[in-house]
């Protein structure tokens, strides 16, 4: 081969890597790197044993229905995804409908900003994110309504990211993320002006006892917003089909178990709120939320390929292959679920603190 022939197949060579790893639909970019991929808190070298411990608790199905159990559970579920969904999905780790004319990104801060307006937050206000992830949400939502954001996670991975990425959006004197389980919460009572959870309270194991602690820390008068993963009024339990959906979402989500949607106006009750409005925000004229998970296949072939080579390399820990693997196929149940109908992730629910305190269902 002559010199010429040389140079012309190393630039193709050059293009069609950059080709297969940049434009076959790029990753989120912003933040993280594929060859920064970790575990999280996980040493690499504990990676793939902890995956292992993961899938046990879906083993032992009575344990993980436990208060105890569950925080531990997830924990090590978000050390094992959180790089992942930076890398793979952005900051933000929810769903919203599709806007035509409108990016992903526009979308999310679109859906995340529904959600601070929806609690009348004045500038100044002290606000909870109850579930608050690497901050996405936090972000947007304080530069939105200028109200201080306290944000709470399970992970402590994740506190450091949050940390990371409000010091670099210069939003840490408006942001505050703080390590801790959200049913037991580090803070007095009545001391928010306001709360909102999304896609957060579904890990859960009993509704009732992570709403009875916002409601403990909200105070009189103020509303708490949650955008929640149930089953609609289409899932039936003796379809096979629909359970194995449902169990495939579960499993590849860490959830404990997925609530039926008349569980959660009932619960908000049970606990002492006043529901001021409950809706779907996934029913038309909404557009599809999973369309973006349908989109984005090719891409997730393109990175299953890229974590496999940086995992045989030893630049992504033992495990990483896993993981994405576990990811990839949730992918596919969720967008079964949005198909079909029998899921939604956004039903939202609005609800007061009363400005007395009434005499609820769990006092008598
Ligand atoms: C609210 C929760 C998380 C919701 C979503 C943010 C995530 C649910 C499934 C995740 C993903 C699935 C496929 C991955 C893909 C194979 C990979 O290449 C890149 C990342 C994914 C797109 C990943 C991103 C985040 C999700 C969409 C739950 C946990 C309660
Ligand atoms: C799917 S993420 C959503 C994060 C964020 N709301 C967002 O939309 O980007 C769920 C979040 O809930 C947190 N979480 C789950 N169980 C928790 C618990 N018991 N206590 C505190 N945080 C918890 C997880 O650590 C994670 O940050």
């Amino acid at each position: 081969m002559d010199s010429l022939a040389l140079f012309f197949t190393g630039a193709l060579l050059a293009a069609g890597i950059y080709w297969f790893v940049c434009v076959l639909g790029p990753a989120e970019q912003k933040g993280k790197r594929a060859v920064d991929l970790s575990g999280g808190s996980i040493s690499a070298e504990n990676v793939q044993d902890n995956y292992d411990k993961y899938w046990s608790f879906f083993r032992r199905p009575k344990e993980i229905e436990t208060t105890e159990k569950v925080p531990d559970f997830v924990d090590t579920f978000y050390n094992l995804v959180t790089d992942i969904y930076e890398w793979g999905w952005g900051q933000s780790f929810h769903f919203s409908p599709s806007i035509p004319g409108k990016s992903h990104s526009e979308a999310t801060r679109l859906h995340e900003e529904m959600a601070v307006d929806l609690i009348n937050v004045k500038p100044g206000d002290r606000i909870l994110d109850v579930g608050c992830g690497v901050g996405g949400p936090m972000r947007a939502i304080a530069a939105h309504s200028r109200a201080k954001v306290v944000g709470i996670t399970i992970n402590d991975y994740q506190v450091n990211r949050a940390r990371t990425h409000n010091k670099k959006a210069r939003l840490d004197s408006l942001c505050e993320v703080v390590q801790g389980n959200f049913l037991e919460m580090p803070f007095p009572e009545n001391s928010f002006d306001g709360a909102y959870s999304i896609e957060a309270t579904c890990h859960a194991p009993k509704l009732e006892e992570v709403y009875a602690e916002i409601f403990r820390v909200l105070k009189p008068g103020s509303l708490y917003v949650s955008y929640e993963w149930v089953t609609t009024d289409k899932y039936k339990d003796s379809d096979p089909e629909h359970v194995e959906v449902i169990q495939g979402i579960e499993r590849g989500d860490a959830l404990p178990g997925l609530r039926n949607y008349t569980d959660i106006a009932e619960t908000a009750r049970k606990v002492g709120f006043e529901v001021v409005k409950e809706k779907d925000l996934a029913k038309p004229p909404a557009r599809p939320w999973w369309t973006r998970l349908k989109m984005g296949r090719i891409a997730y072939w393109r990175n299953h390929i890229v974590v496999t080579v940086l995992s045989a390399v030893g630049i992504a820990p033992k495990g990483t292959v896993d993981v994405h693997e576990m990811l990839f196929k949730t992918a596919d149940y969720l967008t079964k679920g949005g198909d079909s109908g029998i899921f939604t992730p956004m039903h939202m629910i609005l609800c007061r603190k009363p400005e007395k305190k009434t005499e609820t269902a769990s006092d008598s």
